[in-house]
């Protein structure tokens, strides 16, 4: 797999290893960010989100394992590759176990570098197969994503925190026939608002103090591909008026920089804010709002498609139990109903944090109400429990809802996902009050 417009972060105090290595993946077309020592990644971790991180085990302020450590905890932690000496294996190992990808051992050959490194960057294409959800609000939000994937229109994504825009974006991106070229998000609520500019622009050598070179900004890595500005509602009133340049003009000019530079990527702006309501009290500038509102995509809160909780609850149980030692077999159908009726204030964040946390703690064999809703007193736990008959109908009527969500309320195609017959399924359907379509 080619490392062209790849984001590889680069972790390495020693300044000729450094060198080479940059050198070496710039040469491949990689888009590389090289920190000095472990200290400054650890910094830049919350805003940065590269595709892969190269990082030297020893480094002198902290250890290459805290750095990981650090990245490790966000929400899409990128692989690591370990740069180790002899000394190093075991602790390389225990890092392996822990979720970082590879390592190497140093002297180690170009080419070997080079082909472990692209055989742990994700596919971009899998993107485009990824499904959003079942329920038909999101059945619909995929399709006119898919839709907007054809075209090279500004978009904005609009819903709650934690609903799942970014995770559009993500899709829309893969979808795309730009899904092989760099997807660049930002979030302008984490970036403290002095820097953002550089970061959103890049700076030139001595355009402020610490400047020491010139830097890339986001806008330009982003190359021919999406540029996801997260909470743009944040944006300070100088950097709107920069952003609408960019929009309309579709040029930008780095900090400290006297040429304009072209544009090429497509913008995707999300907020969890109402922008109509900021322009209104003069917090955001009406003609950017215009601007950036050419395709909206509105997110639902998960409390508004209830159908896709069930189906959230397995894919993060199963992504969870596949990376530790449980005794958890599955979510038991009491943990279905008690998710159903939970208002989900944090969205899908939150449901995810909670399976998170469950599938750490839980002690099985079933994930049960009280795993994922721990902070809940014993006799709510208690009051949640309902007959077999019932929690019978329950599963039942959950999943044959599940099962015609992926058939499209089809019902042959949906029995025959059942393995039942369709007398069967439409019997049940009666009986449980449930409609195709
Ligand atoms: N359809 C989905 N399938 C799988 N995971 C999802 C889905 N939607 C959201 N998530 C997960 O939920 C979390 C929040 O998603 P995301 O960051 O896209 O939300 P957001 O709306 O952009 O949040 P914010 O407003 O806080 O920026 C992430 O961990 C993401 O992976």
């Amino acid at each position: 797999m080619s490392l062209k417009d790849r984001s590889i972060a680069l972790v390495e105090d020693d300044p000729i290893m450094g060198e080479s290595l940059v050198q070496m993946l710039s040469l491949e077309g990689a888009l590389v960010t090289w920190w000095r020592s472990g200290g400054e990644a650890i910094a830049a971790s919350p805003r940065h989100r590269p595709e892969a991180v190269i990082c030297d085990l020893r480094l002198p302020d902290v250890d290459g394992e805290q750095v990981f450590l650090a990245w490790a905890n966000s929400e899409m932690p990128p692989p690591f590759v370990f740069i180790t000496g002899f000394g190093d294996i075991d602790q390389a190992v225990r890092l392996m176990k822990g979720g970082a990808g590879d390592f190497l051992t140093k002297p180690f050959e170009k080419d070997v570098f080079l082909e472990r490194l692209a055989d742990l960057l994700p596919r971009r294409s899998e993107f485009a197969g990824a499904c959003l959800g079942v329920s038909p609000p999101m059945r619909s939000v995929q399709r006119l994503l898919d839709r907007i994937a054809k075209v090279r229109s500004t978009v904005l994504i609009t819903g709650e925190t934690g609903t799942g825009k970014e995770v559009a974006a993500r899709y829309l991106h893969g979808a795309s026939s730009s899904g092989e070229l760099p997807f660049v998000a930002i979030n302008c609520a984490a970036i403290p608002a002095d820097l953002l500019e550089s970061e959103l622009f890049g700076h030139e050598r001595g355009a402020f103090t610490g400047a020491g070179q010139r830097h890339l900004g986001y806008a330009e890595r982003a190359g021919g591909g999406t540029l996801f500005l997260d909470e743009v509602g944040e944006l300070r009133p100088e950097l709107q008026a920069k952003l609408l340049r960019l929009v309309e003009e579709r040029t930008f000019r780095r900090v400290g920089g006297e040429k304009d530079l072209a544009f090429s990527a497509r913008l995707v702006a999300a907020t969890n804010s109402d922008l109509q309501a900021a322009v209104a009290i003069g917090r955001f500038r009406k003609d950017l709002l215009f601007r950036l509102d050419v395709l909206n995509v509105a997110v639902p809160p998960l409390r508004e498609r209830k159908e896709d909780i069930a189906w959230l609850l397995d894919r993060f149980f199963e992504e969870f139990a596949a990376l530790v030692d449980t005794p958890l077999r599955g979510v038991s159908a009491l943990t279905e109903q008690a998710a159903a009726d939970h208002p989900w204030p944090g969205n899908v964040r939150e449901l995810r944090n909670r399976v998170e946390r469950a599938v750490a703690l839980g002690l099985g064999p079933w994930l049960m109400p009280s795993d994922l809703f721990p902070e809940a007193l014993q006799h709510q736990v208690v009051d949640a429990f309902g007959s077999l008959a019932e929690v019978r109908n329950e599963a039942e009527r959950r999943h044959i809802e599940r099962a015609l969500g992926c058939a499209s309320g089809e019902m042959a195609r949906a029995a025959k996902i059942l393995g039942i017959g369709r007398t069967t399924l439409w019997e049940k359907m009666q009986k449980l009050g449930l409609r195709a379509g």
